[in-house]
């Protein structure tokens, strides 16, 4: 390989935004693989080196890197060395790496037939992400992915299935991907379809609640659409037959309902202390809150655990052309990939975007908008989408009152989860979930 100096790694990776491991001093970083790449005239290391820390688990990154004066510099940032990654995937090309190869995988079928311009234009995204992803000749969107975990990735999984096993087009097709085979075998890059001016849901809604003082019934229409795309993506995960064991519907448990009340409430154990010292209110709750999430282990069990989408929000849906996408299938990514890729209650993402539209109602009010709770209507209309297109399915639960329950408990679990996040990552923006938390034991 291009010589690859282990001694500069540390403060290279030091200096990368995606490098989550900033915080804490490390121990040693060691190579666990490493394949050299040439194509369309650059050279460059793909290396996956694992960094070992002085506390806590050990991390693995993808680095794409180039030889430079002062150590390494990332070849993403080289044009002809993006093409030559890419070159590799559209081709199905392989390469031998030191332990193992890389593999590219190209999906064929109609989306996989493009005419891609030459020489290929690359468009660096200009977005806050924790991976690097580039459009190329604005029609492929390519995300190499940086922080690497074993096993399968997700992402990679559900846009394979969707789009060789399923009728589901409301999502940017999974066109291809990198691989690394072997003992740190892991997919290191994914390509989607780029869809050329689309907004992010999560945009597109503030503008909405932005401009209007009460949702227009045109809004509320596009919200029921949402909601039937959501549904239609369900449906489309629970068509799955034996022959994908991955995917294939198992019936739900009294003991997954069991599994998944006693996790909430041990979630909101931690939550609230992690809460308590910002927020004294909630401790009030605590009772209530309680009984709300020991509640769904008592809902007599009817319909199907599934694969879901796993982090729904407005943020995972575009809006292009009139229509809503559906993206991002990697799950939460504080879990590890076996627990985002476990079979749920659909309900669980139905609850994901229904926080959302609190969140956006909230986001506006704190920017000095008046609050309008808006956020009530578009629910409704979302749902109201959601049940049209999936009535009947074997996968809901067949009584109305157990749909309620268990959408309550997951919206509860969502909202300890966000709680969390917030804290976190966002400290003034806690009383979003905070304020939701209140209002949820009020009702009682
Ligand atoms: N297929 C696509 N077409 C157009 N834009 C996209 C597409 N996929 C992702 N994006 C844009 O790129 C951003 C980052 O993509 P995402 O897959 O969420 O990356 P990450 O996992 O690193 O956060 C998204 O927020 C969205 O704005
Ligand atoms: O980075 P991801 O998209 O995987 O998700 C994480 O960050 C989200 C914030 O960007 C966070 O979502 C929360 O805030 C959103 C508004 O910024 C809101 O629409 C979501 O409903 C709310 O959960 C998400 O929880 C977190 O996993």
């Amino acid at each position: 390989m291009t010589t690859l100096d282990l001694t500069k790694l540390p403060d290279y990776l030091k200096h990368q935004r995606w490098f989550s491991g900033k915080a804490w001093p490390i121990k040693h970083v060691t190579v666990m693989d490493h394949a050299t790449i040439e194509a369309g005239g650059c050279a460059f290391s793909l290396a996956v080196v694992e960094v070992v820390y002085e506390l806590g688990s050990p991390e693995r990154y993808l680095l794409p890197v180039q030889p430079s004066t002062d150590g390494v510099r990332d070849a993403l940032e080289n044009d002809a060395c993006m093409r030559g990654l890419f070159d590799l995937i559209r081709t199905g090309g392989h390469v031998a790496s030191a332990a193992g190869r890389v593999e590219g995988e190209w999906i064929a079928g109609q989306e996989g037939l493009l005419a891609l311009p030459s020489p290929l234009s690359v468009r660096r995204l200009q977005v806050e992400q924790s991976n690097t992803s580039v459009v190329l000749g604005e029609q492929v969107i390519l995300k190499i992915i940086r922080k690497l975990e074993a096993g399968v990735n997700p992402e990679h999984e559900v846009g394979r299935f969707l789009a060789t096993r399923t009728s589901f087009r409301a999502t940017p097709s999974l066109l291809g991907a990198l691989h690394l085979e072997g003992t740190a075998g892991a997919t290191l890059a994914v390509a989607h379809r780029f869809v050329p001016d689309a907004t992010d849901g999560w945009k597109y809604t503030l503008d909405r609640l932005r401009e209007e003082r009460a949702v227009g019934e045109r809004f509320l229409s596009e919200m029921r659409d949402l909601g039937m795309r959501v549904g239609e993506l369900h449906l489309a995960f629970a068509s799955a037959s034996d022959e994908d064991p991955a995917f294939a519907p198992e019936p739900l448990l009294q003991e997954d309902l069991q599994r998944w009340s006693a996790s909430i409430v041990g979630e909101l154990g931690v939550t609230l202390a992690d809460a308590s010292r910002q927020t004294p209110d909630l401790e009030r709750g605590r009772e209530t809150l309680i009984e709300h999430a020991k509640r769904l282990a008592q809902v007599t069990p009817s319909g199907q655990k599934i694969r879901i989408h796993g982090d729904l929000h407005l943020g995972q849906v575009l809006r292009a052309q009139g229509q809503w996408l559906i993206f991002d299938f990697e799950g939460e990514p504080a879990r590890s990939f076996t627990a985002r890729r476990e079979k749920y209650s659909a309900l669980r993402d139905v609850a994901g975007m229904i926080r959302s539209f609190d969140y956006a109602e909230a986001t506006v009010a704190l920017e000095g908008g008046t609050p309008h709770d808006r956020a009530g209507a578009i629910r409704e209309a979302f749902v109201d989408g959601y049940r049209q297109v999936t009535r009947g399915a074997a996968f809901l639960p067949s009584d109305e009152g157990a749909f309620d329950v268990m959408l309550r408990a997951f919206e509860l679990e969502k909202l300890l989860y966000e709680v969390r996040y917030e804290l976190q990552n966002r400290p003034d923006w806690v009383r979003i979930p905070v304020q939701a938390l209140l209002r949820m034991e009020a009702a009682q």
